[in-house]
């Protein structure tokens, strides 16, 4: 090895020496860092608790971990690294195992990935019933389903669901949703169909009117199932993710052909056990209003009254004569919250809401 300073492979063996002696530090700081997680077990443990994980405090971590943020590396990928170190730290206290609408490679598993990182076991289920049933039934600790979309609208099998089932609502994961045409043909004339769920052929719609206006469309239950027929049917295109395309070994045709750049899908995370408050945090109710002029507004007002932000409100059919109309409402803070524990019990009082869907922290 040259001595000289000035010397391009001295300065190469010098960085990565500095290197070296980083990723030393790196290790033992998460070394230590994983035995005090396993002491906060043995404390969690002392005190009765058996369940381990703990969205709020996750996510005063990852908010943490955000302010301080200076670069040089991208934000995402800090975040997405300190989410696997505490997926991992976490599996040391405990094993999870996450149910969710699959099958594997599905946009679905990239938000369980996103939230609960690579630690946890993570069980494909065919449909979005069958998740929550698997929650319900203890074969799952958690479950991830699909909310709503920004192109196109709400998930109503999952407001459905959520309608009738016992389950809470424990966390929220937005994704950014890309799309992308995969086929063995070699060009685009090839193709003859193009299969998607109907979601995602919604999300395109611009560009296949554009380019594929010749191609019959097939609705299929999910995009990985559209991937696995384009795998073997060679003029059959899918829209799907970059993950189904190596699933499949399936050539990109096309990337990133969604309408809206800024396509994004929002999933729930869903539990048996409430979340205690993060700080910034939001929850989820099931309201009904009879069919009068004026229910809605008064249905709205102990929340406005009180200055508490209505973050989101959809309808949906209400599956009880009784109910004229149901209206899912997200609204910001924890039902802990004084000013929300009031509202609630006013409107609880007159008969408005039928269930607390849960409170729990805002996707990071
Ligand atoms: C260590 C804890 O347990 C789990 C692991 C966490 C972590 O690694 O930071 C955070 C919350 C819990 O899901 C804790 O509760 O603080």
């Amino acid at each position: 090895m040259s001595e000289r300073p000035d010397d391009p492979e001295w300065r190469l063996d010098e960085r990565r020496a500095r290197i070296d002696a980083i990723d030393e530090q790196i290790q033992s700081l998460l070394a230590d860092r994983a035995r005090t997680a396993q002491e906060i077990a043995r404390v969690k443990e002392a005190c009765g608790d058996t369940m381990f994980y703990r969205p709020e405090r996750e996510r005063q971590v990852l908010a943490r971990v955000r302010a301080r943020h200076q670069g040089p590396l991208p934000e995402e990928d800090v975040l997405r690294i300190f989410r696997e170190i505490m997926g991992s730290c976490l599996a040391l206290e405990q094993a999870l195992t996450v149910a969710y609408f699959g099958p594997e490679g599905s946009f679905t598993e990239g938000a369980l990935r996103k939230h609960f990182g690579g630690a946890v076991a993570a069980l494909p289920q065919a449909t979005i019933a069958e998740v929550f049933r698997a929650v319900t039934a203890k074969a799952a600790d958690f479950g991830v389903v699909p909310v709503e979309n920004s192109a196109e609208g709400i998930v109503n099998h999952t407001h459905d669901l959520l309608m009738r089932s016992p389950l809470v609502i424990v966390g929220e994961v937005v994704l950014r949703v890309h799309h992308q045409l995969l086929a063995r043909a070699q060009g685009l004339d090839e193709i003859t169909h193009v299969a998607a769920h109907p979601q995602a052929l919604a999300q395109c719609r611009g560009w296949i009117e554009r380019h594929l206006a010749h191609c019959e469309q097939v609705a299929v239950s999910n995009n990985a199932e559209a991937a696995r027929r384009a795998a073997s049917e060679s003029h059959l295109a899918a829209v799907a993710s970059r993950e189904a395309a190596a699933h499949w070994g399936l050539p990109i045709l096309a990337a990133n052909i969604e309408d809206a750049p800024d396509n994004a899908t929002r999933f729930f995370v869903i539990g048996r056990h409430a979340v205690g408050p993060s700080g910034q945090d939001k929850t989820s109710l099931l309201l009904t209003a009879p069919h009068t002029p004026g229910s809605l507004h008064a249905l709205l007002e102990p929340f406005a009254r009180r200055g508490i932000s209505l973050l989101r409100i959809e309808s949906r059919p209400a599956q009880r004569a009784l109910w004229e109309y149901v209206f899912f409402v997200d609204i910001a803070g924890h039902e802990k919250d004084p000013v929300i524990e009031e509202a609630l019990a006013e409107l609880e009082q007159r008969g408005g809401v039928v269930r607390r869907l849960g409170s729990y922290p805002q996707a990071v």
